[in-house]
């Protein structure tokens, strides 16, 4: 369905000095720098996936989804998306996809949301039947009733969030982009919109494509992982795969009395650390959780403790380690 082979993009960035002397100089000599933001990407992703497109700030995720949107052209490589170059084709191309952009709007900022909605029904020739179905579709399952009469700038971040992704879902896309989708949401809010999410996915067998830096949303969502790091593709492949090659670690979160001891234990590894709280992060081929707890009671004055498998979160981090990104 999507097919992605040596994309590449950089980007010239103006140097600029601070002080008037230096802006002055600006104004007749100006130095750039380059940015690669994508390195050469290659990746596939078939029909009814949902991958998780992660990686730290700047890694060129955004860049990747522009690309694919068709918003972004590259400065070499080749994307094919349902047998369509994106920024080639792209009236044709929009019809079969939906994005949010997590950061921007795609509503109009002083009208009512449902306004937005018809606008968006016009544009892509939604017939009216399958508009109507779609609208009371995300409405009940978005939860969308008291907020569709609202001008978009009256509504709270979150409210806004679960609008556009009502609007890039009128037009029943095939493949969903979604950038940062639960940015700013509550905690009922992101579940609401994971669940959702997923419905599409099995009950419409909607492609999505997720960036995200909550690890919560790649663990109830993406089967498969896409690391990004400085432009290049690190790693591809499904989260279990992953699991299970840091299966061998669990996480002791231990809370104590307070104390300038930082525990030093072999085998263990400190993931954060204050004077009253501390995570350790076991290997356990190496070492023993109860021996481990043994020789951290007798380092610090143990007040609670908790042994967990190791959390997504920590997966993501260790890999970011490896990768050196
Ligand atoms: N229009 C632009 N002009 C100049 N540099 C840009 C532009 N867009 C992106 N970049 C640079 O390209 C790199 C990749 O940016 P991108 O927005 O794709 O990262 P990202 O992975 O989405 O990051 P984040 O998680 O912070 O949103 C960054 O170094 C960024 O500064």
């Amino acid at each position: 369905m999507i097919s992605v082979e040596g994309l590449h993009k950089s980007f010239k960035v103006a140097k600029r000095s601070t002080g008037l002397m230096q802006a002055a100089k600006a104004l007749f000599v100006r130095e750039f720098t380059e940015v690669h933001a994508l390195n050469h990407v290659s990746f596939t992703i078939q029909p009814g996936e949902i991958v998780g497109y992660i990686g730290p700030n700047g890694a060129g995720k955004s860049t990747t989804i522009k690309m694919l949107s068709g918003i972004l052209v590259p400065d070499g490589g080749t994307c094919s998306v349902m047998g369509y170059t994106p920024w080639k084709e792209r009236v044709p191309y929009v019809k079969h996809i939906g994005v949010v952009f997590g950061q921007r709007t795609q509503l109009w900022w002083d009208v009512p949301v449902m306004d937005s909605f018809e606008l968006l029904r016009d544009i892509y020739k939604v017939p009216q039947k399958e508009y109507k179905d779609n609208v009371e579709l995300l409405v009940n399952t978005l939860e969308l009733h008291s907020i569709v009469r609202t001008p978009v700038r009256q509504l709270s971040l979150g409210q806004r969030m679960r609008c556009e992704i009502a609007a890039s879902l009128l037009h029943s896309p095939q493949i969903l982009f979604l950038d940062e989708p639960t940015i700013g949401l509550d905690a009922i809010s992101k579940i609401a919109v994971r669940q959702f999410i997923k419905t599409i996915n099995k009950e419409k067998g909607v492609t999505v494509i997720l960036t995200t830096h909550d690890m919560n949303d790649i663990e109830a969502l993406a089967d498969r992982i896409l690391l990004i790091g400085k432009g290049s593709l690190l790693f591809d492949g499904k989260l279990n795969s992953l699991r299970s090659r840091f299966g061998t670690r669990k996480t002791i979160t231990a809370d104590y009395r307070e104390t300038s001891i930082r525990p030093d234990i072999p085998g263990t590894e400190i993931v954060s650390w204050t004077p009253e709280r501390a995570t350790l992060s076991v290997n356990t081929e190496q070492a023993n959780i109860s021996e481990v707890i043994g020789q951290l009671s007798a380092q610090v004055e143990l007040l609670d403790l908790a042994v967990e498998a190791y959390p997504v979160e920590e997966i993501i981090v260790q890999l970011y380690r490896e990768y050196q990104i």
